[in-house]
């Protein structure tokens, strides 16, 4: 064996040890989880992870290690933590107690999460969806055919169109449960909650603001629009008590024009800088080689916008009727960027980033601690 093989032996080992310290960490944590569920204490705990992580930089330190690799590790566990305790509270509350859900539509990858998650409560989840079915679930061909008084709660996840068309279908079938939908847009399926409302059908609108990817929704948001019902409002929100969700409610009129922005312009952003790149031709490719920070960073976000379902972004962005708005602001704020740069108008460039830094720096500091 090598001098190198010698060594590089020696440090799996250490790798090994470490990962049966990080294991019996999480073993801990769990159990801390439990504790906190019996004496009625959430989830997360700021103060706590603060002393977490000052306290491992301190001793980083200590030992002449990198304080800000000792507070990165440790975000990371912590994160790892708190998806573990989550999903565990959600499991051992069981707020579902069995009750039944009508998911149409859960075919989708939205969809699928929803009914894990669901799942994940202990609600007796049904899937309805023409698409196609999911494993380790009730699938029903057709929802029109099932008797729909007999859901507690009856969600749409289907694409924004097909979503309004079941909203009216359901609104002429009255069912006595709540009725939701998760749209990224609301105004394409106004209709369909306008007609729940009139039939007096139990209804609200929920958006969660994450992708099916997600796990731990700590640091995540979910909007709820109020329909006038507060007792489908307060079903919808309690879906997610037991979660650590920040919980927003938005008139329907508010919705669209806020996910313009929040939505419709970051992914615009992104899309564009990736078309933008691929038009580059080969040479995009070499770009890697000469990476900076704030590309690698920007090709990350952009890639992971690239990897989203097309369908559903063209959706975000054509049937929402403020995007046209936001993309003109996008439009005249790089046309403008390529003035100012063309004429050599310092001035004007510089004035354009204080703007920028002036309303971005005006924001609080994300207190979830997830940004490192
Ligand atoms: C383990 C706990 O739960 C969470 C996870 C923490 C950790 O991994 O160190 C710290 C604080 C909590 O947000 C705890 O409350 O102690």
């Amino acid at each position: 064996m090598t001098k190198l093989d010698e060594l590089r032996e020696q440090l799996n080992e250490i790798d090994e040890q470490f990962l049966r310290l990080v294991q019996k960490r999480q073993a801990l944590v769990e159990e801390i989880g439990q504790v906190k569920q019996k004496m009625g204490r959430g989830t997360r705990d700021f103060g706590r992870e603060k002393v977490v992580i000052e306290r491992a930089r301190g001793l980083a330190d200590d030992l002449g290690l990198d304080p800000d690799l000792a507070a990165a590790l440790f975000r990371q566990l912590i994160q790892a933590s708190l998806t573990v305790q989550e999903r565990d509270r959600l499991e051992q509350r069981g707020t579902g107690g069995g009750r039944p859900v009508l998911l149409i539509g859960g075919a989708g990858r939205m969809g699928k999460w929803f009914a894990d998650f669901l799942d994940a409560q202990g609600y007796n989840v049904t899937i309805a969806d023409p698409a196609g079915s999911v494993d380790g679930f009730e699938n029903v061909d057709d929802w029109q055919a099932l008797d729909l008084d007999d859901f507690y709660m009856i969600v749409v996840a289907a694409p924004i169109r097909a979503t309004n068309r079941v909203l009216l279908e359901l609104a002429e079938r009255a069912p006595s449960g709540v009725v939701l939908d998760i749209s990224s847009v609301k105004e394409p399926v106004r209709p369909g909650l306008e007609a729940l409302v009139a039939a007096g059908v139990s209804t609200t609108s929920v958006h969660p603001m994450f992708g099916p990817s997600t796990e731990l929704l700590s640091g995540s948001h979910v909007i709820f629009i109020d329909l006038g019902d507060r007792q489908a409002l307060d079903a919808a929100r309690a879906l997610f008590d037991d979660t650590m969700a920040a919980k927003a409610e938005m008139k329907l009129e508010q919705h669209d024009r806020a996910m313009a922005f929040v939505l419709g312009l970051s992914h615009a952003l992104n899309i564009a800088f990736g078309d933008a790149l691929a038009q580059s031709g080969p040479r995009a490719e070499r770009l890697d080689e000469v990476s900076s920070t704030t590309f690698a960073r920007q090709v990350g976000v952009a890639g992971e916008v690239a990897r989203e379902n097309p369908y559903l972004y063209f959706e975000i962005q054509a049937f929402n009727p403020y995007s046209d708005e936001t993309l003109a602001a996008l439009a005249d704020s790089v046309a403008h960027l390529r003035e100012t740069v063309a004429n050599g108008d310092e001035e004007a460039f510089v004035e354009m980033m204080e703007r920028g830094r002036e309303f971005l720096t005006a924001r609080p500091e994300a207190s979830d601690g997830n940004s490192g």
